[in-house]
């Protein structure tokens, strides 16, 4: 059977024959007015970005910076004013499974599907053999912690298991960039940390571009290999910063004077920016 994971860890992967930079994401240029019925907001301006293959990027700022807008535009979902996102070289001009999957911060899972069948839906659209697309779904599902829970009905998982099945249904078409959208804004605090540590072990196992937006810069600083701070609307970046804390992260790390420092210098930008 042919595996969906590309590589057992990071190492190898450095190792192994590279695929033509599929991960790698490039912003260029890119702003965005909205106008609905009249009421014009100017929600995005000159935002440059190269993400390379690989990398865990997360997305801060302040609340209405833009944060969602600049992910749905890397996802395909809504069209940008002006400029351009590519991602493995060729235009992001419509949603694409196949090189990016995405994670909202509510699961919307098919409340009348299992979670298998969730997992399996995308891939339906596709002309892929049944016992493949149900192989797949089952290995995405083993992937995120799920197996055993194939027959579950989303009411019958928890709020932490139901984002395990969306992230496992985003990646089931095996794409090399996965966006997540304050995935687990809704969880309760340890939930969150568990789904923390779970999304940087699937990321390790993996190899994915991971762009993940939040609120929360301590989860910012806990994941990420760099931070990208947002200024308030229009949206533009103020600042990149590179996390240089040791992986794995632990939960010890975040009572380290570095992870203070981290935050306190994401904090800096963004108090400047609810002041303004
Ligand atoms: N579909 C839309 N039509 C009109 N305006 C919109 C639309 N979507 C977002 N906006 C506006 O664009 C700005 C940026 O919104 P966006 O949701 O991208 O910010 P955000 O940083 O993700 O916010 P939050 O952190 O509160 O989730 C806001 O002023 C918002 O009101």
């Amino acid at each position: 059977m042919t595996t969906l994971l590309q590589a057992p860890d990071r190492a190898d992967r450095a190792a192994a024959p590279q695929t033509p930079a599929a991960g790698h994401v490039q912003v260029r240029g890119l702003g965005h007015t909205y106008d609905a019925a009249g009421r014009v907001t100017r929600a995005l301006d000159g935002i440059e970005l190269d993400i390379a293959p690989g990398r865990f990027v997360v997305i801060v700022g302040t609340s209405g910076c833009g944060k969602s807008s600049l992910l749905m535009m890397m996802t395909g979902l809504v069209s940008p004013s002006e400029g351009s996102i590519t991602c493995g070289g060729m235009p992001m001009m419509a949603p694409d499974p196949d090189r990016v999957g995405v994670v909202f911060q509510e699961a919307s899972l098919y409340p009348w599907l299992t979670a298998q069948q969730n997992v399996e839906f995308p891939l339906s659209l596709r002309k892929l053999p049944k016992a493949e697309r149900a192989a797949r779904a089952r290995e995405r599902l083993a992937l995120v912690g799920l197996q055993g829970f194939e027959d579950r009905y989303p009411h019958e998982l928890s709020g932490g298991m139901k984002q395990r099945v969306s992230i496992a249904r985003g990646l089931v078409q095996d794409p090399p960039v996965l966006m997540l959208d304050e995935p687990f804004a809704a969880l309760d605090e340890q939930t969150r940390i568990t789904m923390g540590d779970e999304l940087l072990r699937i990321w390790e196992r993996t190899g994915k571009t991971v762009i993940f937006v939040t609120h929360s810069l301590t989860e910012a600083a806990y994941l990420a290999d760099e931070i990208i701070v947002m200024s308030a609307r229009p949206g533009r970046i103020v600042d990149r910063i590179e996390v240089d804390l040791p992986r794995p992260r632990t939960y010890a790390m975040m009572s380290t004077p570095r992870f203070a420092a981290l935050r306190e210098r994401i904090w800096g930008h963004i108090r400047n920016q609810a002041g303004e």
